[in-house]
């Protein structure tokens, strides 16, 4: 898992464990204590002077201009931010599914650039879950084959995926719907099989673009308590890019972007 050679490689990673050290406490407290309590295990994501340009040929898009960033195991977070402010070009960023141009970014102590192409598929199935918008379940499966698909894929045996993909719907509620296919579920339902889909490798941390965008408010309300109530059963980090202001006041901080940069990473509080 964590390769101690991958990490605090360069110097601003350095400098952030030397202001840690100065700080001269442990953590595991969480929340409102400031990322100075924090030891360098308590930091799954460490991004450093992220930078990414789109060059579609005929314009350069610059929509992500030096991004540093750090969050802790087990936090909730969310990236919330004017439309085009870079927040899913982040996500894409740091979870890997796309590269950086300009920066260094560290998960669970993991320089994923560093990977091979295979190497970091593996990582990801391994050590994340991924919470689409429009939720991305296959129609002809049901339920519960959804949640195993990706499970078989990582090379888990089918009745040990059967045996994970039933305990993940036992843990958002929907043993009893196993055997629906998507259409035959609400919208809300729908986005609970994904999420069962996403936690069903116990991921380290999940990643999530919109997860209520595509809900009414009650099925949204009912997303949010879920992915906060497995955050906290869990200790799961989840990173949720969001519009809804009600995610934001649910999570333990809110990061704010404008124009590809960090305004506010929410601890302005705490420090
Ligand atoms: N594949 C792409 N090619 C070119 N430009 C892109 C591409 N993807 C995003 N962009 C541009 O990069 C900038 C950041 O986009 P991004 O999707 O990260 O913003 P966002 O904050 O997630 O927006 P929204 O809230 O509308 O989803 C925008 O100006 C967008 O037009």
């Amino acid at each position: 898992m964590r390769e101690p050679s991958d990490r605090l490689q360069n110097e601003p990673f350095r400098r952030l464990g030397r202001r840690r050290e100065a700080a001269g406490t442990a953590g595991e407290q969480r929340s409102s204590t400031s990322l100075l309590e924090a030891t360098e295990h308590d930091l799954i994501i460490q991004a450093v002077g992220v930078v990414k340009t789109y060059d579609t040929g005929k314009i350069r898009v610059p929509a992500l201009r030096g991004i540093d960033l750090q969050v802790r195991r087990g936090e909730m977070v969310a990236v919330m931010g004017p439309s085009g402010s870079g927040k899913t070009t982040l996500l894409n960023c740091l979870s890997g599914l796309d590269t950086v141009d300009a920066g260094t970014i560290l998960i669970a102590g993991r320089e994923l650039a560093r990977l091979s192409d295979n190497e970091r598929s593996e990582f990801r199935s391994r050590h994340m879950g991924f919470i689409f918008q429009l939720f991305n379940l296959i129609p002809v499966l049901t339920a519960v084959e959804n949640v195993e698909l990706p499970l078989l894929i990582a090379g888990v045996k089918p009745a040990e995926a059967r045996r994970r993909a039933m305990e993940a719907l036992d843990q958002v509620g929907l043993t009893d719907r196993a055997g629906h296919k998507p259409a035959e579920l609400s919208g809300g339902q729908q986005q609970r099989v994904a999420i069962a889909r996403a936690l069903a490798n116990q991921p380290e941390i999940v990643w999530a673009d919109e997860p209520t965008g595509n809900l009414d408010t009650q099925n949204a309300e009912e997303v949010l308590a879920l992915m906060r109530e497995l955050n906290h059963r869990n200790r799961q980090t989840f990173v949720i890019v969001t519009h809804d202001p009600r995610i934001g006041a649910a999570c333990d901080r809110v990061i704010r972007m404008q124009d590809g940069l960090i305004v506010d990473d929410g601890h302005a509080l705490a420090e």
